[in-house]
This record gives structure tokens, sequence and C-alpha cells, in this order.
């Protein structure tokens, strides 16, 4: 099948191509940038754009839905902030399969999205046709597919089965996470130059991040007793890779062995979630793959459970869970065309 990709020159869209470059079901993949894209006879080549991306001659076509979805049986946003909102139309009333991987669609209240994202939403119409899909817990729901951010990625594969069996006091999550500076996209900003990340740790976002109404909203789903966590953002000085340390106090009469359990329980039959026996995982050993890793600690004098939930930002976080919910969309495999084992470097 052909897929085309939206936003390929960013850093969650080149990883994408890669991926979709080496996926058994894809033949062809066709890449759309901006509206005036090719406007004044510039023509611009994947090869051109990429570093690295020898022989991919392939031309960046001027963004056409029609064109797009007469020669596409899906279609991949991997576009900023803002921007799939204003493209996506002509496929939610067309029903074309997309997979957004911003945040446009995520939530279904335009004016939540609004004091979140500092931007203008999408019709709460076209909101309502979307599925938010943590592709670990996958449901089949709508063709409009909206891609989980890496810090909710994260911090729900990490709560999840303990809010889904209502092990923990639901008023008291705290959530650490912490990403290199690729979460953060191409575009420089003040506390991306090299002199601010190197040798640095920046928060960011306090109480204000984006991710905070999407985790609120799918931990409410799991268990209607959760109305808000504490949420920080940190920035690491290294590339690639996400950990979110996440606390809560337990209910009474949990420990150890009931934690581990429900882990154990919820993610038996994962292919890419891997609760750890015993260890706290570190980024080195997902960085490179579509897993996460998850440790779990427990502290019976706090009462307290800690929980390290790692994965690598543009892959599970972004491009990875993308091709992830692709996949299920399509009724292929899970794991088609997806790593698993670490780049290790
Ligand atoms: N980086 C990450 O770890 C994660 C990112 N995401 C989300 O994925 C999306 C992409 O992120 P990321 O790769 O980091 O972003 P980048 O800033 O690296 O890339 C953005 C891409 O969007 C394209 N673009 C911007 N405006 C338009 C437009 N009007 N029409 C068409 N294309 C446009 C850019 O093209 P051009 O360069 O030509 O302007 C570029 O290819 C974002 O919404 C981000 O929030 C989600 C999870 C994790
Ligand atoms: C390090 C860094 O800056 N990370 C980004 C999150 C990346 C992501 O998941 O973005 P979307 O929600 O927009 O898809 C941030 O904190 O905004």
């Amino acid at each position: 099948m052909d897929v085309a990709i939206v936003g390929v020159t960013g850093y969650s869209g080149t990883v994408l191509y890669t991926l979709l470059a080496k996926h058994p079901a894809i033949d062809q993949i066709n890449l759309y940038g901006h509206q005036d894209e090719g406007k004044d006879g510039e023509v611009r080549y994947l090869d051109e754009l990429i570093p690295g991306f020898h022989g991919q001659h392939i031309k960046i076509q001027k963004f056409d839905p029609q064109k797009i979805m007469a020669d596409n049986a899906a279609v991949f946003f991997a576009t900023s902030a803002g921007v799939s909102s204003q493209l996506a139309s002509d496929f939610i009333d067309a029903d074309f399969p997309v997979i957004d991987l911003s945040g446009d669609y995520r939530l279904p209240d335009p004016a939540e999205y609004e004091k979140w994202y500092h931007k203008p939403a999408a019709s709460a119409e076209h909101l309502q046709k979307a599925t938010y899909s943590l592709a670990d817990f996958y449901q089949s729901g709508t063709n409009y597919i909206a891609n989980p951010g890496c810090y909710a990625t994260a911090t729900l594969l990490g709560l999840a089965p303990m809010v889904q069996s209502d092990l923990i006091d639901p008023d008291t999550i705290v959530v650490d996470a912490k990403s290199g500076t690729s979460g953060a996209g191409k575009k420089l900003t003040a506390i991306t130059h090299f002199t601010a990340t190197n040798d640095n740790l920046q928060l960011y976002g306090l109480n204000t991040h984006k991710h905070i109404p999407e985790i609120v909203a799918q931990l409410k789903k799991w268990n209607g007793s959760v109305n808000a966590i504490q949420f920080s953002t940190t920035l690491l000085p290294l590339t690639t890779g996400l950990m979110a340390s996440i606390y809560a106090k337990v209910k009474p009469g949990v420990d150890q062995e009931k934690l581990m359990a429900a882990f154990n329980q919820d993610y038996a039959d994962s292919n890419f979630v891997h609760v750890l026996d015993g260890t706290t995982p570190d980024l080195k050993e997902v960085v490179g793959t579509n897993n996460c890793d998850i440790g779990v600690v427990y502290n019976p004098i706090t009462q307290t459970v800690m929980v390290i939930s790692v994965i690598d930002n543009l892959m599970k976080g972004a491009a990875g869970q993308a091709v992830q919910n692709f996949n299920h969309l399509f009724n292929l495999t899970e794991t088609t065309g997806l790593p698993t084992l670490p780049a290790f470097v």
C-alpha cells in the first residue's frame, strides 16, 4: 500500500520515514509539504533536505488533500502543533485514515485545546471524530488517530496498571518527567541552544505543560476517581530518550507483590512494554526501539510507590507509536516494521 507523510523534514517525520521505508506492507511513501510547496518553481527532494538519506530522491509535493487521498491509503501528519487542525478537515469529512502525531486532535474540547496550546482549535465536530489512541491499549475507533504525546505515553504506561486496578490514592500522583532535546523538535528555542542545554538541567512548563490534560483525561477513563496530577518536565542535556519518574501513595494493603501482579497482568501479552523484575530501567535500553521499559519500587516506610518508565521520545513517543497505531488500524500484526532491539550507542 502507498502512504503519505506530511512533515517529513521534522525530527519525528524523518524517523517515521525510516520506519515506513522498511515496513513490509508499504510499497511507496509519498511526501507532502506546505500548501505553497513548489511555488515559484522551487522543488524540494528528500535526499537534498535530510543528510544521510542517500538515494531517497523523492519529491516533496505541494499539500493537496484530494491528491493525497487519491494516491494513498493513509496519511501521517508529523507537523507542528496547530498545523493539522488547519489541514485535516477534508480527510475527516471523507473518513480517510489519518495518523496525527501532533496534539491537535488529542483533546475533544476546543476550549481546552486553546487553553493548553494557545492556538486555534479544530472544530468541536471534527475533534469528536478523532480517537485518542495509546497504542498499547488500542481499541478500535474512528479513522482519525490522535497519537499521544511523548511525555503522556511514558506517564500513562507507567500509571495504567495501578490506576486501572485502583491501587493508588488518586490525589497523590506526582510525575517528574525528563526528555532529551529532540523532543522539542528541530526549531531552536532559548532553552534548546547548546549553551543552555549542555552541562545543565532546565525545568519548563511547570503546571502548564500541554500533555497534562490528555494524561488526566485518559486516567479518568480508566478510573473516574483521578482528577489531577502534579506534573513537571525537565530538559536533559542529551539528544534522545525520555524518563518519567512517577510517585504515588498506595492504598491500604497494597505492597510490592500486589503492585507487581497488576503490572505483570496488564503487560503479560505486551509486545513493547516490559516490566522489569527487581530493577529500574535506563534510557539506553530503549533508545532506538518502540519499547517502554518499566521499573516498580515500593517503599513500605513511606507507603509510596515509585515507577520509572522510559521510552525513546521519537519512537514510542512519536513515530514508532504512530506505526503501531497504523498497524492496528489496518489490521496488521502490531509489531510489523517496528524495532525492539536498542541502538546501544
Ligand atoms: N519530537 C518528539 O519527540 C515528539 C513530537 N511530537 C509531535 O509531532 C509533531 C512533529 O514534531 P517534531 O518532528 O518534533 O517537529 P519539527 O519541528 O522537528 O518538525 C515539524 C514539521 O512540520 C512541518 N510543518 C510545519 N508547518 C507546516 C505546515 N503549515 N504545513 C506542512 N508542514 C508543516 C515542518 O516542515 P518545514 O521544516 O518545511 O517547515 C516539519 O517537517 C509535533 O506536533 C510534535 O509536537 C509528538 C511526540 C514526540
Ligand atoms: C523536550 C520537549 O520540548 N518536548 C516537547 C514534547 C514533545 C511532544 O510530545 O509534543 P506534542 O505534544 O506537541 O506532540 C514539549 O515539552 O513540548
